[in-house]
This record gives structure tokens, sequence and C-alpha cells, in this order.
């Protein structure tokens, strides 16, 4: 045996068990539950099964009791059973169809709820560097591939199987010894399939992936238009999408090349086997006396056993491209939750106290992003976090929401430590409001209402007030009840974060944390939501991330990160004067300030006025 034909047995051997789990897997979890419908399938199965073996056995009576014996009488019948027994079959055929499409569709839509409720359950970690389309288009194909494994297992390779035996049992029942030789034949042509059906398996395995790659390119691109056109993107873009479709091409093109060599060598087989029985047939009927009939109804099932024959070998092709995807499914399905982890604490009596102690962070082993990060944060406190980009201030901000546990160290809100809180309560009590608001489709009450389920439209109002929506909403023929579009396309920057901070307020969270939250925001804007809106949340927590000197107005204390640490954690004045970092990092946005503007900005007016 050659080194590579060694791989390949052993790589099926590999293969094997674990696809043979996959499917039992697929049958235990869809059958109990939907069992009227798999058993009213069977019944029509069986019913086109022996519809079919009892045309090929009619032949027998048409030809010896019709034609050689030239009954009248025994003719009425014969028609009359030739005609009951094909219309059973079609009727059984229609029946198996049609449930097996509800099959199909039902199965797949199981498992894509199935798949998309574990995604959204996923924790942000698993979402980093993950392609939105490229996920979706995975979703939806996988969902499809249990439908397709299904439906290929049940609806065509179980009738095709029963029809066979039906047929065969009909060929032995004519003929025994000619049988037998067909059956010698028969494992020939699987071997070579098999073969066959390895190959369309591997081609199969980067096929998701393209199709994945051709959906991101086209979404992407339509996404992120005005990029594409400012920076002149269109045709390095054009050329990502017309290489992954000709990629794509080339793959299907060889998965129909391996799928279409199993017709022509079934016919090959089916030629052998016609041969053989005409020479077989005419020694059978000169020595042995046997009637034309016999023949007749062998040479029938054997030619209607051809079809089914077949298609369970081209069903075989399509299970293992199915296979796949199902297996990846199931990894996806069987991954832990991070939620499975945590414990059951609660934080509705904590107060809103931070504490960080000796908090440390690594994305993977070489990206450390917090080093021993220790920090009290009072109840009711406004802290802003402030430092260059890369600093640690986002990384900081999504360990107290939970997205990340501590590689080391405790995050404690009330005292309770973070990961002994389930995620949904840790959420329910603490906000986010970044500068990328993302909206849902729907109206501007619907967006607010999201804040937090059975909000009052007393609750919605107040919030759309203090964050002034109002203000712009009322410019607007619907007014709250205005559409924004997908991701509120139909607002602007500004006005989407206004929707931000008043979906945030109607939350009442315990913590709320501002990531960059104002910056679409014009200063007498934010002047304005900021007073009204800390005015009123006194007893909330609030953390600030900021470039913006502006925001730090808002604020008790400043927290002062560099490389992943703390270097500095006091008010503005107490900073001013004992850390060398914050005064670096604001003369770097007064010099940038002063460049851009030609002009001082509020932060230098800030240190004049503290300083005084
Ligand atoms: N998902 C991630 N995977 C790997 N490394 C990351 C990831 N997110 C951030 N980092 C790295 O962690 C460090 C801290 O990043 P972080 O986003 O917390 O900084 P930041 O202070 O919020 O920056 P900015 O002001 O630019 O938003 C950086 O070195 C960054 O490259």
């Amino acid at each position: 045996m050659t080194k590579s034909s060694e791989l390949t047995d052993s790589q099926r051997r590999l293969a094997e068990p674990a696809a043979r789990q996959s499917i039992i897997r697929l049958v235990k979890e869809v059958v109990p539950d939907r069992w009227k419908l798999f058993a009213s399938a069977l019944i029509c199965m069986i019913a086109v099964a022996g519809f079919t073996g009892a045309l090929a056995w009619s032949t027998k009576l048409i030809v010896n009791d019709v034609f050689v014996a030239d009954d009248a009488v025994a003719a009425r019948w014969v028609a009359v059973l030739v005609i009951g027994i094909s219309l059973g079959k079609g009727i059984a055929q229609y029946c198996n169809s049609i449930l097996s499409v509800q099959i199909k569709r039902r199965v797949a839509a199981f498992y894509q709820r199935k798949i998309f409720h574990k995604v959204l359950r996923q924790s942000v970690q698993d979402f980093a560097g993950l392609s939105a389309p490229r996920h979706m288009a995975k979703i939806g194909l996988y969902g499809t591939s249990a439908g397709t494994i299904i439906i290929a297992l049940t609806s065509k390779f179980l009738t095709d199987m029963l029809t066979l035996v039906a047929l065969v049992g009909v060929m032995i029942w004519q003929d025994p010894m000619m049988s037998l030789i067909t059956a010698i034949l028969f494992p020939a042509i699987f071997l070579l399939v098999n073969r066959l059906t390895l190959r369309v398996r591997k081609l199969a395995q980067a096929q998701a992936e393209l199709q994945g790659t051709i959906g991101a390119a086209g979404i992407e691109a339509i996404h992120g238009i005005k990029t594409v056109k400012s920076y002149g993107l269109e045709e390095k873009t054009y050329k990502r999408f017309s290489d992954a479709i000709e990629a794509l091409e080339k793959r299907l093109f060889e998965i129909a090349r391996a799928t279409s060599a199993t017709v022509p060598l079934m016919e090959v087989l089916g030629g052998i086997c016609i041969g053989l029985f005409v020479i077989y047939a005419s020694w059978q009927t000169t020595t042995e006396g046997k009637t034309p009939g016999e023949f007749t109804a062998f040479i029938t099932a054997f030619l209607l056993a051809y079809q089914p024959a077949e298609r369970v070998s081209k069903t075989m092709v399509e299970l293992q491209k199915s296979i796949i995807h199902v297996e990846t499914m199931f990894d996806m399905l069987d991954k832990a939750m991070p939620d499975e982890s945590r414990g059951t604490g609660s934080l509705e009596h904590a107060t809103p106290s931070i504490t960080f102690e000796n908090v440390s962070f690594e994305y993977d082993a070489e990206t450390p992003a917090l080093h021993n990060v220790s920090a009290e944060i009072k109840p009711g406190e406004r802290v802003a976090i402030v430092g260059r980009s890369g600093a640690g201030k986002t990384t900081l901000v999504d360990l107290v929401q939970g997205f990340y546990p501590p590689t080391s160290g405790r995050i404690l809100i009330g005292g309770v430590d973070i990961t002994d809180v389930p995620e949904a309560e840790l959420r329910r009590h603490v906000a986010l409001i970044s500068q990328d608001v993302f909206l849902f489709e729907g109206s501007l009450r619907d967006n607010l209402s999201d804040g937090r389920q059975g909000a009052t439209e007393e609750e919605i109002q107040d919030a759309a007030n203090r964050a002034a929506v109002t203000e712009f909403a009322n410019k607007m023929v619907q007014g709250l009840d205005t559409q924004v579009g997908p991701n509120g396309q139909s607002l602007s920057g500004g006005q989407k974060q206004r929707v931000g901070i008043a979906r945030a307020l109607v939350k009442k969270a315990k913590v709320y944390i501002y990531d960059e939250a104002t910056s679409a925001l014009d200063g007498e804007n934010e002047r304005a939501i900021m007073g009204a809106t800390l005015g009123q949340e006194s007893d909330s927590t609030i953390l600030f991330i900021t470039h913006r000197p502006s925001t730090l107005e808002w604020v008790d204390r400043i927290m002062v990160m560099k490389d992943g640490k703390l270097v500095a954690f006091g008010p503005h004045e107490e900073l001013v004067e004992t850390s060398k970092a914050y005064r670096a990092l604001f003369n770097l946005v007064v010099s940038e300030q002063r460049k851009a503007k030609g002009r001082y900005g509020g932060i230098m007016s800030l240190f004049a006025r503290k300083q005084d």
C-alpha cells in the first residue's frame, strides 16, 4: 500500500465514527419530538417500496397470463391491478415528497434557532475577529445541512433502500442464481463510489468558508461604502469579491466532477449485468424450461432497482457534504457558555461602589492589557478614565461589565465579586453608553424601551426629555414613533448618541459607563444633556472614558491609565500637581487643539480655573 492511500484509509477510519455519532445525535435530537411526522413519512416510504416491488412482479402476470396464455378475463384483472398499483405508488410518492419538505424545513429552523440562541449567549471574547455576514451565512448553512441529512437519511436513503429490498425480493423469488451473480457485482461499484465520497468530503470542507467570504465581501462593501469611496477602494473591494467567486466556482466544479462520476459508474455496471443476463436467460429457457414471465419480472425488477441504487450512492455523497457542516455545528452547540461557570450572586441590594483588587488581564499570552490595577470608587462617585490610545481604558470597563473575567485579581460591586454574579444580573445593574451607539430597526420609542423591560411611558418620556431626544423627536411628524431605520441610519451621529443615553437612563442602573458617549455632541448639547442626566442619576456611580477635556468638568476624580497600569488616581487639582502623566496627556491635547483650531481648548480654561 502506498503512503497516500494509507493516509486516506486512516483518515476514513478517523472520520467515520465521528460522522456516525453526529448522525445518531441528529436523529435522537429531532425524531422524538416529531415522531408523528416521521411515522407518517415511514408509512409512505414502505408503501412506495411495496408498490414498486408489486409493479415488477405484475409483469410476470402480464407476460404469462395475458400474452402467453392469451386469457382475456385475466387481461382485464391484470390491467385493473397494474392501474391500482401505479395509483397507489403515485399517491404514496406525493405524500412522501410533501412530508419531506416539511421535515427538512422544520429541522433546519430548529437548528438555526438553536445556533442563534447559542451565539447570543457566547462571551464577547468569542465575537472577536468574527465577521457578522460570514457568521450568519454559516448559521443558515448549518441548519440547512441538518435538514438535508435528515431528508437524505429518511426520505431518500430509506425509501430507496426499502424499494431495493422489495425489488431484490422479487428478483430472488424469480431467479435466485441470477440474483446471486448480480449481488456479487454490486459491491464493486460501492467501493468505487466510497472513494469518491471521501474526495467530495474534503472539497466540501472549504465550500462553507468560501461562501461566507463572498457574503462578507459584498455586505462589508455595502456597509462601509463611504470608506470604500473616500479611500478609492472600489477596485480592491471588487477584486476581493471576484477572487472569492472564482475560488468558489472552482471548488463547486471539483465537487460536481466528483459527484457526477457516480452515474456513469452505475451505467457501466448495469450494462454488464444485462449482457450477462441475456446469455443466462437464453440458456435457462432452452435447458430448464423457465417461463418468459419469470424472466420479465426479474429483468423489470433489476431495471427498476437501477434508479434507487443510483440514488443511494448519490445520497451517500450528499451526506458526506452535509455531515461536515453538522459536525461543526455540534462543536459550536457543545461549547461551554461563560454563564455556566458563574455563580448565582445578586447585586439587587449592593451599593454602587466599585473595587478593583490587583486586576490584571491578558487578551492572549502575548497581549497583556491590564497590570495590577487597584482602586476604590465610592458609591455615587463620577470618575473619568483617561489615558493614551491603547492604555487599557476600554478593557477596564469591559471587565466591569463582565465581558471578560480578569486573568487575576477581582472586581467587586458593592462588595460582591462580579464573577459570582450571573451575566444577566450583572448587565441589569450596569449600563453602557458607547461612542458607536447601536440602534435596532424600529421606532425611537422601541429603542428607548429596550433599556428595561416593563419601563412605563412616563419613564421613557422622562429619559427622552433628559437626554434631549424629545428636542429633535418633536420636530419629526411621528415624534417618538418615528422609525430609525437599520442601526438608526436615519439619525445623525449626535442624535444616535442622545438615544443611546436615553436608553441607558431608562435602565435605571447602579453603574453607568460613558465610553466617549458624547463625542458626537457639540459642547452646548453635551453640557445640557450631562447637566440633566447627572443631576438626577445622583445615586449611580458613573465612569467616563474620555479624551475630551470638557467631560472632566463633570467628574469627582480621574483615573490615569498608562500601558495597562493605573498610574494616578485623584481629583483634577491634585493630579495637576502630582502626576506627570496627567499633565503630559492634556498638554498633548492642548497642543493638538491649538494646531487644529488655532486657539486654546477647554482643558486650558479648566486648568486656569482650577489653578486659580
Ligand atoms: N480584542 C482584543 N484582542 C487583543 N488585544 C486587544 C483587544 N482589544 C484591545 N486589545 C489590546 O489591549 C490593549 C488595551 O486596549 P484598550 O482598547 O483597552 O485601550 P484604550 O485605552 O481603550 O484605547 P482607545 O482610547 O484607543 O480606545 C491594547 O494594546 C490593545 O491593542
